[in-house]
């Protein structure tokens, strides 16, 4: 029996942290984070991820405003609105939620965002930092992995880590920073020979895959930390992740749920971003 790791007490806790720090810089600086989060189209999930972040605002004590605008949006008043939101000083993170419509070009939106506001590190220049070690920011949902492994007292130093998954968003960075606290990792992708094989030399796994249940039993290696950091619904509709949960549980050692696991640490995680904008736009590190 696995233990379950839970990501919304760990989320709590970070948070917590997040609004004594609020205070702090409220009371003495007169600084208040601001975050704003755009989002085009009606997208329902989106909708959903959109709501959560803005009641994370209310709670460590931001300022945060949506900008929800309809789909047919044209790239140029996308482009309007962040070059006016990069010149404001009470907006110290840019959010502009993805997927984007077809019609708008994601990376030229992305590309748009003053690279200090840039809260989610989607950005080249944030990203070089992660691989040099030196950043402001370290993206959210890796980070929030990292977080939930501290919090379930996983020890990564001389492991092995397997990431399934290569974008620029989880897999690449996930491995990055696996490997900045000494981990042996391998990144696993469609292209991976025996997949399950790799996988089971894990002490630590990552799945960030976006295919409903697909890391079953025999991908585990008896005690493994296992991560997930899926998002999917599955043929009932129900939100699940890229872990058949039920089929792994009493392998792994210990075991994030979905929902419960890595969401609300992604969120958790911008929360601590935009506390971090707030104080590199004020010279304060
Ligand atoms: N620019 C940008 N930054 C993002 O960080 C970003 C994005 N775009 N696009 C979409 C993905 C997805 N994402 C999630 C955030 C919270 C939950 C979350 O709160 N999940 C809850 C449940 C949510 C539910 O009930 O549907 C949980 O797992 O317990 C999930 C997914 C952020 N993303």
């Amino acid at each position: 029996m696995a233990t379950i790791i839970d990501g919304k007490a760990v989320s709590a806790s970070v948070k917590e942290r997040v609004a004594q720090e609020t205070a702090a810089l409220k009371e003495q600086k007169g600084i208040t984070p601001g975050l704003a989060v755009v989002i085009v189209g009606d997208d329902p999930a989106s909708r959903v991820y959109v709501n959560n972040k803005k009641k994370a605002c209310a709670a460590v004590g931001f300022y945060s405003e949506e900008h929800a605008l309809p789909a047919d949006t044209t790239l140029e008043h996308l482009l309007g609105l962040i070059d006016g939101l990069n010149k404001r000083e009470d907006i110290h993170g840019i959010l502009v939620q993805l997927p984007l419509p077809k019609h708008l070009d994601e990376q030229a939106v992305i590309h748009a965002i003053s690279p200090l506001k840039d809260v989610d590190a989607f950005l080249p220049e944030n990203v070089g930092r992660i691989m040099i070690g030196d950043f402001h920011f370290l993206p959210c949902t890796p980070a929030g992995v990292m977080e939930l492994l501290d919090a379930a007292h996983v020890d990564i130093d001389g492991k092995r880590a397997v990431v399934i998954g290569r974008s620029n968003i989880v897999g690449k960075p996930q491995a990055m920073l696996l490997m900045h606290k000494n981990a042996t990792v391998t990144i696993c992708h469609s292209h991976t020979k025996d997949l399950p094989a790799v996988c089971r030399e894990a002490d630590i796994l990552v799945a960030a895959i976006g295919k409903a249940k697909f890391v079953t039993a025999d991908f585990v290696k008896p005690g493994a930390a296992v991560i997930d950091v899926g998002m999917n619904r599955d043929e009932n509709g129900k939100l699940c992740g890229d872990v058949d949960f039920a089929s792994v549980e009493p392998v792994a050692g210990c075991i994030t749920p979905v929902p419960g696991g890595v969401g609300p640490m992604t969120i958790a995680m911008l929360m601590k971003n935009t506390l971090m904008a707030a104080k590199l736009q004020n010279g304060l590190c």
